[in-house]
């Protein structure tokens, strides 16, 4: 039996957890004599790969949570500065990192306005970095007046402004190549849900950005299914762990385990105070994309929905 480590073993795969560590101290064969060195071998190699798998999980745990407000093209230096001053006086959930998304002419007022903790984020920008491209801004301008996200492929600048799938993964290509993070949106319209082609469509807008994404550590995905957006008709928090579930396999099977287990999704459409906390408990949904109550001082609740 010791020439054969696997033969006639029992194992126990319960793990025995540090809840220190967060390690399994160790994975035994139930045996009822002291163990052969074949029996240790096997342990030893089964107490790394648990460990391995285990490891896995604590990053899916520890994919931090993320809260975007989106501010659209709303407001003014006055009512800029009071949500700043808001959210400068409030205590934010040191746990959850926070992003702005500004219209870019008050960028740099709100950036000097906002606790440094807080990130601030383009709503768009173009896929080259200058040139004649009349009214566009591009990534390296926005990191120049201290941004550090963009927000790119909203259904609003998918709708309103026909941008396609293809120019959203460039536009997402050369705004990582400049440094900034990228909040890539996604999400199905109403006709499409009710064809039944959800997964469909966020497959297919997230296969675009994979062509030309190579490394996801600076992404966050948001997905934002249209029909929620601004309606007042928030997407379920089991309707939108669906979709995260879905799209947490879609980048398992078509990127990485890794980038799968630590990529994180975030929910936007109608998120509220009221919402909030339901939608966070759900184990895909790893932060929120808020429009209209970004602009009120409920965000600092959204912002502390896991507290
Ligand atoms: O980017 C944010 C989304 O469009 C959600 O907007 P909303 O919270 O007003 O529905």
């Amino acid at each position: 039996m010791d020439n054969n480590p696997s033969a006639d073993i029992s194992v126990d795969l319960r793990l025995s957890v540090s809840s220190k560590a967060h390690k399994p101290t160790a994975v035994f064969p139930k045996l009822s004599k002291r163990p052969s060195e074949g029996q240790k071998k096997v342990s030893k190699l089964l107490s790394e790969i648990l460990y391995a798998n285990f490891s896995t999980n604590s990053k899916m745990s520890a994919r931090k949570f993320c809260v975007g407000g989106n501010w659209k093209m709303n407001g003014d230096q006055k009512s800029i500065a009071e949500i700043c001053k808001t959210l400068s006086g409030a205590a934010l959930d040191p746990n959850t990192e926070v992003v702005i998304g500004c219209p870019a002419i008050y960028l740099m007022y709100a950036r000097n306005l906002l606790p440094c903790t807080v990130g601030v984020a383009g709503q768009n920008a173009y896929k080259v970095a200058k040139g004649a491209f009349t009214g566009e801004i591009s990534p390296s301008m926005l990191k120049d007046i201290g941004a550090d996200w963009v927000i790119l492929g909203h259904s609003e600048r998918r709708a309103i402004f026909n941008e396609s799938d293809e120019l959203i993964a460039e536009k997402a290509e050369h705004a990582l190549a400049e440094g900034l993070k990228v909040i890539a949106c996604i999400g199905e319209t109403l006709d499409e849900r009710e064809a039944g082609k959800t997964n469909e469509v966020v497959a297919r807008q997230m296969c675009a950005y994979a062509k030309k994404v190579r490394d996801w550590t600076n992404v966050v995905v948001a997905y934002e299914p249209v029909w929620a957006i601004g309606t007042g008709k928030t997407a379920t928090p089991e309707q939108a762990q669906e979709v995260h579930a879905f799209l947490r396999q879609w980048l398992t099977d078509n990127i990485s385990k890794e980038v799968s287990a630590a990529l994180r999704i975030q929910y936007g459409g109608s998120v509220t105070a009221a919402n909030a906390k339901e939608l966070a408990k759900k184990p895909d949904i790893d932060g929120f994309l808020v429009g209209g109550a970004s602009l009120k001082p409920e965000f600092v609740d959204i912002i502390n929905a896991r507290q």
